[in-house]
């Protein structure tokens, strides 16, 4: 008898868009579904991880979830991600459902395209590939606003075909989607969302279906179940740097450029307690403004509170609650990951985020 392939959903978008907050309300809806889930992050704090296994969903245990932090999953796809999912396909009790969430800054195309490896089409096939936007970030010009920079650093230089890594990236990750989920829509009025709506659609030739969402919320019944196959159709959804490989390619010129994650960096740090969390949170808007942080996120140990604090930061905005107490044997410390452009100057943003816990 033909084995029946396990539907897998590849949740992808950008830094801070919102893909562990829709994981994290799907998890709680899957109607009985048995979810494994595989997460990769950027930066090594596994502070994804951390957060999903917090919420404690029975259809989706701490042995379900299954953390890949040796890179961008879209550069470990051989080495992490293939011997991992065969791992988990052979599990005697089979998941119903796979998800995986990339990495912010994962191009989705070679982590779809591996569903195609022998071992693993026979028994997977990619349901779905959700591609999470952050609407507030659209709107603020997140994605568009290096265009004059960088059409003045083109000028200069007709070696430089690239556009901004932070829009390209954004693209490559619209072009794989099977549906877009324009999240954070509580952020924008109607006119806001029509805009980033229109926006988005531009920065495809493909058509997927666009939702909006609050808070990460959206139906499990319309994220599990969209039936793709993605893996058939990977070819239509070429990343920039492979459009790129093929121009070259077909010139015959050398091709030296990687697909690498140079563009971007993350450090972290471990400081300690912080007496007065809301005073850091203020100290550190004008640290991430100046250095242009993209992403901030991790633990914060407050003197006296028996709960560890989540900081989330997104650009400017940020978030902070307690998720759960610190247990027992537990070190209690405060570790944050940082994820900016690699032209950052290290040693000031260290020194900058340092003097802002005090
Ligand atoms: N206002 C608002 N905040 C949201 C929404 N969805 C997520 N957030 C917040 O945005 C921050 C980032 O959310 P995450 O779900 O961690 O984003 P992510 O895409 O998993 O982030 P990375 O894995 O770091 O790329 C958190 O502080 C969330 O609470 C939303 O719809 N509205």
């Amino acid at each position: 008898m033909l084995q029946q392939k396990i539907p897998a959903t590849v949740i992808t978008g950008f830094l801070g868009a919102g893909k562990t907050t829709i994981i994290r309300n799907m998890l709680m809806n899957a109607g009985g579904k048995k979810i494994a889930l595989i997460i990769n992050e950027f930066g090594d704090l596994g502070v994804d991880g951390d957060v999903l296994k917090g919420c404690g969903a029975d259809n989706c245990t701490e042995d379900d979830i299954i953390e890949l932090t040796n890179g961008c999953i879209c550069c470990t796809v051989a080495d992490d991600f293939v011997p991992t999912m065969l791992k988990l396909l052979d599990r005697d009790v089979k998941p119903d459902h796979i998800v995986i969430e990339t990495s912010g800054l994962a191009l989705p195309q070679p982590l779809v395209a591996a569903f195609n490896w022998p071992d693993i089409r026979t028994r997977v096939t990619v349901d779905g590939v959700v591609t999470v936007v952050d609407s507030a970030a659209v709107a603020a010009g997140r994605f568009a606003d290096d265009h004059d920079a960088v059409a003045a650093q083109r000028a200069e230089d007709d070696s430089l075909d690239h556009e901004s890594p932070i829009e390209e990236l954004f693209e490559d990750q619209l072009t794989c989607a099977d549906l877009i989920v324009l999240n954070k829509a509580d952020l924008l009025d109607a006119a806001g969302i029509a805009a980033v709506r229109a926006e988005v659609s531009g920065r495809t030739s493909r058509k997927p279906s666009m939702i909006e969402a609050k808070n990460g919320e959206v139906s499990s019944l319309v994220l599990l179940g969209i039936g793709a196959s993605t893996e058939d159709d990977i070819a239509n959804r070429k990343s920039h740097h492979e459009l790129e490989h093929e121009a070259l390619h077909a010139s015959g010129e050398d091709h030296d450029h990687h697909h690498d994650h140079d563009e971007f960096e993350s450090f972290v740090l471990k400081l300690g307690a912080i007496k007065d969390p809301a005073d850091f949170i203020d100290s550190l808007k004008p640290v991430i403004e100046k250095h242009d942080i993209l992403r901030l996120k991790g633990f914060i140990d407050v003197p006296g509170k028996p709960m560890r604090l989540v900081v989330q930061a997104v650009g400017t905005r940020i978030d902070t609650y307690f998720d759960r107490p610190w247990a027992s044997g537990e070190k209690r410390e405060t570790r944050i990951v940082v994820i900016g452009l690699h032209d950052w100057d290290f040693g000031a943003v260290v020194a900058d985020v340092q003097a802002a816990a005090g």
